[in-house]
């Protein structure tokens, strides 16, 4: 059994706590539950105890010597943080893309001419499990060193039953062996693959007819997305596969008016998505239905940076009443990056979001994006004890000193798996 681990004299120990019943929206957002000096006694996995210093040392003066001891002073205490959208079990890289864009090609028409999603799907047909293992392991690693605890994972870059099973299967072995915790989403409907380009309905029928029931019965994911885009699938197939989740006990989520608007956000709304992601383009209707029906946001500003787009209005949302999260994207055309600490300050510079909701947006919302923030998100007694401790003094500092990876130390569920920075 792991000892006891106090973590002690946080300059500033960010609980979140107070926002784990229902999504952060609003005024709220900028709420941290900051303590002083703070302090946090880690048990069993879970967190038994947070207080000032003073208050923990006079509950735990017996039992000090039992525990290993983290010296948090001058620095900041975060929960663990989430990325609540990432396309993270794939094989193969789209650096040759990244030139193409530089000179002026558009996501859609490399996508159109064979590449983007298509590319990677190739790569990751062809990979064995043993293969998208490693490299997706790789990408955890990393993950882990800048401070992230728990990911959401998609396919789609199968589109067939047995490569898409593939991907939720090394999801589900990565989550069993990996310090990282996973939630798995099916996303077979994240393009149309080149054998169906003259018949998308019949790829849509597959999609609803085999892969969803298929994926269901074996309980390899917890959430249904879609590509809702003009030239990937309209909002009507959208809908009809997201319904076909839902009969199936797969929760919605949409990629919505990432390139264009196409009322994506719209269609989230009707159906009470759990989260509408990228809405660069998401009209202020679309907005207002988001906030009246609870969708949260998730917000990808490393992918608007990525391809040399405008961010979505997050400060328009957050003043709308929508709930926001953050999240990397990860994945290899439109977002190559794993560093959530990098899209926290993408939030504050190219979203105008405050520092605080941009950390509010990466722990208890991003956790509420994937339905785990009765078990994460914030420092609260009874919590998983996932912990991450940036070597800055405040969450100000967080954001101002940009650019670097600030990480010292991670704790999941009550070990340390970072220490100094470096995998232990
Ligand atoms: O391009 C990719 O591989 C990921 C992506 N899906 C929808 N937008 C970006
Ligand atoms: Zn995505």
């Amino acid at each position: 059994m792991n000892k006891p681990v106090w973590i002690r004299h946080a300059s500033q120990l960010a609980t979140l706590a107070g926002g784990s019943s229902s999504p952060v929206t609003g005024a709220r957002m900028n709420e941290l539950s900051i303590i002083e000096d703070g302090s946090v006694w880690l048990e069993n996995g879970v967190i038994e105890r947070v207080g000032t210093d003073a208050e923990l040392a006079s509950a735990y003066r017996e039992r000090a010597h039992e525990a290993v001891i983290i010296d948090a002073a001058g620095k900041l205490v975060t929960p663990g943080l989430i990325d609540p959208h990432t396309h993270l079990v794939h094989a193969g890289s789209r650096q040759n893309e990244f030139n193409m864009r530089l000179n002026g090609a558009t996501y859609m028409e490399i996508m159109n001419s064979g590449g983007g999603i298509h590319a990677t799907t190739a790569a990751t047909r062809q990979a064995t499990h043993e293969q998208l293992y490693a490299e997706s392991k790789r990408r955890l690693d990393q993950f882990l060193l800048h401070g992230v605890t728990t990911v959401e994972a998609k396919s789609g870059y199968g589109l067939t039953l047995e490569d898409e099973l593939k991907q939720l299967e090394v999801a589900k072995k990565l989550d069993e062996e990996h310090p990282v915790d996973l939630v798995s989403t099916f996303m077979g409907a994240h393009a149309v693959p080149r054998e169906y380009k003259d018949a998308p309905d019949a790829f849509v029928d597959l999609v609803i007819e085999q892969m969803i029931p298929e994926v269901a019965r074996r309980k390899l994911a917890v959430f249904n997305d879609v590509f809702c885009e003009r030239g990937v699938f309209t909002p009507e197939q959208s809908r009809r596969i997201l319904e076909a989740g839902m009969r199936h006990g797969l929760l919605p989520k949409i990629h919505a008016d990432e390139i264009e608007p196409y009322e994506g956000a719209e269609l989230a709304a009707s159906l009470g998505a759990v989260s509408a992601d990228h809405l660069l383009r998401a009209s202020d209707r679309g907005i207002e239905l988001m906030a009246e029906a609870g969708v949260i946001a998730v917000l990808l500003p490393g992918t608007a940076f990525f391809l040399m787009a405008e961010s979505a209005n997050g400060r328009k949302m957050i003043d709308r009443g929508v709930a926001v999260a953050l999240s990397t994207d990860c994945n290899p055309g439109s977002s190559p990056t794993v560093s959530l600490p990098l899209i926290m300050n993408l939030g504050c510079l190219k979203m105008g979001m405050t520092p605080a909701e941009v950390l509010t947006a990466a722990t208890i919302n991003a956790a509420h994006a994937i339905r785990r923030a009765h078990e994460i998100g914030s420092i609260e007694v009874g919590k998983k004890a996932d912990i991450t401790i940036f070597d800055v003094p405040d969450f100000m500092t967080l954001q101002y000193r940009y650019g670097v990876n600030h990480v010292d130390t991670v704790i999941k569920k009550g070990t340390v798996v970072v220490a100094g920075g470096r995998l232990v």
